[in-house]
Parts: C-alpha cells; structure tokens; sequence
C-alpha cells in the first residue's frame, strides 16, 4: 500500500484570511491537493445526498438510461476520463448536475421522477447551493493566494460555472489481466475542485507526473473534510506555479460513493498567464485560451 502525504488542513472559517491565503499557496505549489474544514456543508446533509446517490445508482439501467447524459447534465454508465491511459477503462458511473439558478440553464438538467425518489431532486439542490457557497470562498482565498483581488474568479462576466458530479464505484474486481481503475489517471480540467468520499479509500495521487517510474500516494479520507484539489486552468494560470496533480482511483473491491463539485471557469473568461508568474526568464507556458474552449476541447459530450 503507497504511502499518505500529510496533507495541510485548511479552515474555511478562519478569521486570519491572510494566513489561510498563505498556507493554501503552500499546499498548492507543493502538491495541488488539501482538506478543507469547517466548510459550512453539514454531515447530515452530506449523509443524505450519499443516501440519494445510493438510491439512484441502484435502479434498474434502464431506468437510469432514461436520463442518459445530455448538454454534460444526466447519467452515464462507463466512462473513461484519459483515453490515452493504458488501464482499459473506468469502472464507475456518474451523474451531472449543472447550475439551475438560472432558468434557462434549469432547463436543461435532468432529474430522476419523483414518483421513484421524491427526496432527491431538493436534496441535490440543496447541496448544490451550499458546495457552491463554500467553493466560492475558497475561490476567493485563491485570489488571495496569488495575491489578486479577492473577487478575481467571481466578477459578474468572470463567474464560474459550477457542476456537481456523483460517482458509483461498483467495487466488484473484474477478472481481466489489465487493471481495471475505478478512475484512471487524470488530472482535472477546471479551477478547482471540492471532493467527498463516503470514507472508502481507493484515491491516489502522483505528485511527479514526468517522473518515472510514477510514484502513487493514497490520499486518506478524513471525517467531516473535502478533499481539494487544483484544475489544469489554475495550473495554466499560473504557469505550473499551482499544480493540477494526477490522480486516480484504485480499485479495492468495495463499493465506494463519492462526489465531486467542479468549479470551471466562465465560458469567456480568458485563461492567461498572471503578470506576477511570469518574467523574462520564466516565460509564459502556454498561450491564452478561453476558458469555454479550452473546456470543450478536453471534455466529451
Ligand atoms: O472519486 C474520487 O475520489 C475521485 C473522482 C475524480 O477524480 C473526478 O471525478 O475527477
Ligand atoms: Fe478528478
């Protein structure tokens, strides 16, 4: 079994914002992944969405079928996040819920019938709202973190567009000589993301992605805490200073839940490189990209 990094513990509630900036610029140059505590998202609620997700991933395929994933909202089966990887694919499900503030985006999820599960759909919204307000917190101490204004990720045209995602981890071993992962390794695409596990471990990250042979760490679970970590468009941002690190999921042959809150970036908020990471002997690394595009080209469907 790898080893687990010791991952610095960061208090969303803290007074001193100056100082949890600091310590999240520590942990985000260092390894791209930290706990988030005293987040205002509570147990019982977090139970809950678990309770319905294990509901939901339970019903017949072909009645999660009906909601089969459409506009990145709804149901898929198997999927495979790198299709370059070498592991024969992914064996979990999920399920997407966009933003639903706004009518016309509510429009477009899709929800199971309440006739089956009456309590899903205001269970799902209700997280969805709380995540959300905890994300954008956390956004704004990233500014902080990079010393930009506060609201830099969250003006009115710069707004991110946040996706809630639920993951079922079968855990049955398949018998193929090629391992199956839970997830392959990947790293995540957006800003940032906030991750909750029903404390079944199988995550894994490799903090050195060029070095070879990979060396994976799991990542422990840890009471009441989200798991953090920081997307390819903060990496881009902030050319690689802040590391969008790979990870994956093992399989351990047990069923596992878990749910992942993505906070990716306005479609036409321009990705480039910040003044304060770059110089003359430093340049940029990539060139500017919007960040719908850059979404686009990197995700399916
Ligand atoms: O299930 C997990 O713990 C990780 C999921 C993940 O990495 C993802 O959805 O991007
Ligand atoms: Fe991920």
């Amino acid at each position: 079994m790898a080893e687990a990094p010791k991952l610095p513990v960061i208090d969303l509630s803290a007074s001193d914002r100056i100082s949890s900036a600091n310590s999240i610029r520590q942990a985000c140059i260092e390894c791209g992944f930290f706990y988030l505590v005293n987040h205002g998202v509570d147990q019982e609620l977090l139970a809950q969405v678990f309770e319905e997700s294990s509901k939901f991933f339970s019903l017949p395929l072909e009645d999660k079928s009906k909601l089969a994933r459409k506009h990145h909202r709804g149901y898929t089966s198997l999927e495979n996040l790198n299709p370059k990887s070498r592991s024969t694919g992914n064996s979990k499900e999920t399920f997407y819920i966009g933003p639903f503030e706004d009518v016309t985006q509510s429009n477009l999820n899709q929800w199971p019938s309440e006739d089956i599960l009456p309590s899903w759909r205001p269970t799902m919204e209700s997280y969805y709202r709380k995540i959300h307000s905890a994300g954008k917190r956390l956004i704004s101490l990233i500014a902080l973190a990079l010393n930009l204004d506060e609201d830099f990720f969250e003006k009115v045209d710069t707004r991110p567009t946040p996706f809630l995602r639920l993951l079922h981890y079968p855990g049955q071993l398949g018998s193929s000589d090629q391992e199956m992962y839970g997830a392959s390794s990947h790293s995540d695409f957006g800003m940032v993301t906030l991750l909750v596990s029903n404390g079944v471990p199988g995550l894994q990250v490799c903090r050195e992605k060029s070095k070879q042979p990979q060396v994976w760490e799991d990542v422990l679970h840890k009471d009441g805490a989200f798991i953090i970590n920081i997307g390819n468009l903060i990496e881009r941002w902030t050319n690689c200073l802040f590391r969008s690190t790979l990870h994956r999921v093992r399989p351990e042959g047990q069923e596992r839940f878990s749910v992942a809150f993505f906070l990716d970036p306005n479609e036409d908020f321009m990705v480039e490189c910040l003044a304060s990471c770059c110089s003359e002997s430093s340049p940029p690394r990539f060139p500017p990209i919007r960040g719908g595009d850059y979404l686009k080209e990197h995700m399916a469907s």
